[in-house]
């Protein structure tokens, strides 16, 4: 059955209790330690590890207070809103104990470390922070984060051996652990069944997100996924290169355009997964899974929190994977680009959350060069899997139904990944610029503007693509370019409900409109 319906979000669908951005910061280890997230140095900042505004009331609210609520939030399946109330309770607690000042937040994001050291110092405080690191541990069970539970738990067993709620909970944990080594999981498993999985897709511009987007409905039509389709330019256009929607199957298409869902349409995305899970609800259907497909500037952490944000989305969905497409012939530019301090580097963090890596157009660099890539690439991320493809041509099964995304893996690397109030800030020389105009181009006009312009300003546009009117042309004549590397070729005729007119967008750094515009609307006849 073909179940295609395509629509934009509606202005009451998208306004309407729309959560506020949650974007991170990151930690430590080598896999992530080039990202170049905004960090706060715990030793100098009085404020590193605090939640704003919770942290404001925490200062002179009760920790058991605090305490009491995340456990009914847990009870009540709020896990996520239950993590920031226990940690929010254990920074008030934490300002009662003298010895703590010395370690500044090591309460909080090193509970080992922390029991180790003041272990023979907290006196009565001991079993109450044990308390509190049980109720995280068991928050952090329930979101699956069994490796990072049973840390804080032997952590908690350290300060206060003889609480049975510490000895059960640590029984519990095992028995699950016990379950996820088996590979039986029968609990996560039954689950996990009633969940839909979602992938995301991410990978830095032009790197052939979409061209591995249609290839994984080509190769799964009779399979329902539903699609959210991100775009960062002011103009829309990757919804006109998913090639032949009406042959690929069943799917819902979400279109989310200018604007970059790790921020400013995160709130959009989750509305964009409610009305997915509300439509299938009413219809009583059933979808195989969500493909997100990120702007080539996302920074995929704040897209993968929303999978546990939002109660509704993480009792109804599951994270399958993170799925990083890198573009062999550029990728290794953008990962070596300085940026500001704290500015982050988003083709790094791309690859630093990556579950797979796809290492697409291997076709336009040599061996030498891939073998350079693959060193650079595995100094960011060492464990994910790398597929090394043209055309994004992989077998499907290595990418969908993995179950490659690990709570325990991204907390292990960065211990502030479940905290709704970290920084990140993205180079803001990076914009687009989107011209939308009738009329008809002149080919050979058009090609010798676009040459021109790539060659001498290609090394800073790193993106255009549009789908233009072009004279003598009865097709949609589709331009692509990423760099210096530039083509086109006329696609489908023009639907018939839809006026010939020339839709283009350039993403790069410094871009002056002016000028583009000028010299794109000479090429008209
Ligand atoms: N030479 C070559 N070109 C490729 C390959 N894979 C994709 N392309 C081309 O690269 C261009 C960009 O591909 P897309 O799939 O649109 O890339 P994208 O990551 O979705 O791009 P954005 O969403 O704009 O960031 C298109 O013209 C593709 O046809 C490949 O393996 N080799």
């Amino acid at each position: 059955m073909k179940w295609w319906t395509s629509y934009a979000l509606q202005e009451d669908e998208v306004k309407e209790d729309r959560p506020k951005e949650q974007p991170l910061a990151f930690d430590k280890e080598a896999q992530f330690a080039k990202t170049n997230r905004s960090r706060k140095d715990p030793a100098r900042d009085p404020t590193f590890g605090r939640s704003d505004p919770m942290a404001l009331a925490c200062g002179t609210c009760e920790w058991r207070e605090k305490h009491r609520a995340a456990q009914s939030a847990c009870k009540e399946s709020r896990f996520f809103e239950a993590v920031q109330l226990i940690n929010c309770a254990l920074e008030a607690l934490e300002q009662q104990i003298p010895e703590a000042k010395h370690r500044p937040a090591l309460l909080l994001t090193e509970p080992q470390t922390f029991a180790e050291e003041l272990q023979g110092s907290l006196g009565e405080h001991a079993p109450h922070v044990a308390e509190l690191w049980a109720t995280r541990a068991d928050i952090l069970m329930n979101l699956g984060g069994l490796k990072r539970a049973s840390g804080e738990l032997a952590a908690a067993a350290l300060l206060a051996p003889e609480v049975p709620r510490i000895q059960e909970l640590q029984a519990e944990c095992r028995k699950l652990e016990r379950y996820q080594e088996e590979g039986i999981a029968e609990e996560a498993a039954t689950a996990a069944q009633g969940k839909v999985p979602a992938h995301i897709l991410t990978g830095f511009l032009g790197s052939g997100k979409t061209t591995l987007l249609n290839h994984i409905l080509q190769e799964t039509s009779g399979r329902r996924f539903a699609v959210i389709e991100n775009e960062f330019g002011e103009i829309g256009i990757d919804d006109k290169l998913i090639a032949r929607r009406e042959d690929l199957g069943a799917e819902q298409i979400i279109e989310m355009n200018n604007g970059c869902i790790c921020c400013t349409v995160r709130g959009d995305l989750i509305q964009g997964l409610r009305s997915i899970l509300k439509k299938t609800s009413l219809e009583g259907t059933k979808l195989d899974g969500v493909i997100i497909e990120t702007t080539g500037l996302a920074d995929p952490a704040p897209v993968a929190q929303t999978f546990f944000a939002d109660d509704l989305i993480q009792a109804k969905m599951t994270l399958d994977g993170i799925i990083t497409v890198v573009d062999a012939k550029h990728c290794l530019q953008h990962l070596r680009e300085e940026k500001p301090e704290g500015v982050e580097n988003e083709a790094v963090e791309q690859l630093a959350f990556a579950d797979r890596i796809i290492v697409n157009k291997t076709d336009l660099v040599s061996e030498s060069e891939i073998e350079e890539l693959t060193k650079e690439v595995r100094s960011i991320n060492r464990l994910a899997p790398m597929i090394y493809t043209q055309k994004s041509k992989v077998k499907v099964e290595e990418i969908i139904g993995i179950r490659g995304f690990s709570l325990d893996r991204v907390l292990d690397s960065d211990a502030e990944f479940l905290r709704d109030d970290q920084d990140h800030q993205h180079d803001q020389t990076v914009s687009s610029v989107g011209i939308e105009c009738p009329g008809e181009c002149d080919r050979e006009k058009l090609n010798a503007w676009i040459a021109k312009l790539l060659t001498e300003r290609g090394t800073d546009i790193f993106r255009t693509k549009g789908v233009l009117a072009v004279k003598g042309c009865d097709e949609r004549f589709v331009f692509q370019g990423i760099h210096m590397i530039f083509g086109g070729q006329p696609q489908d005729p023009w639907p018939e409900n839809e006026e010939r007119k020339n839709r283009l967008v350039f993403i790069g750094r410094n871009l002056d409109r002016a000028e583009l515009e000028r010299g794109f609307k000479a090429t008209l006849v």
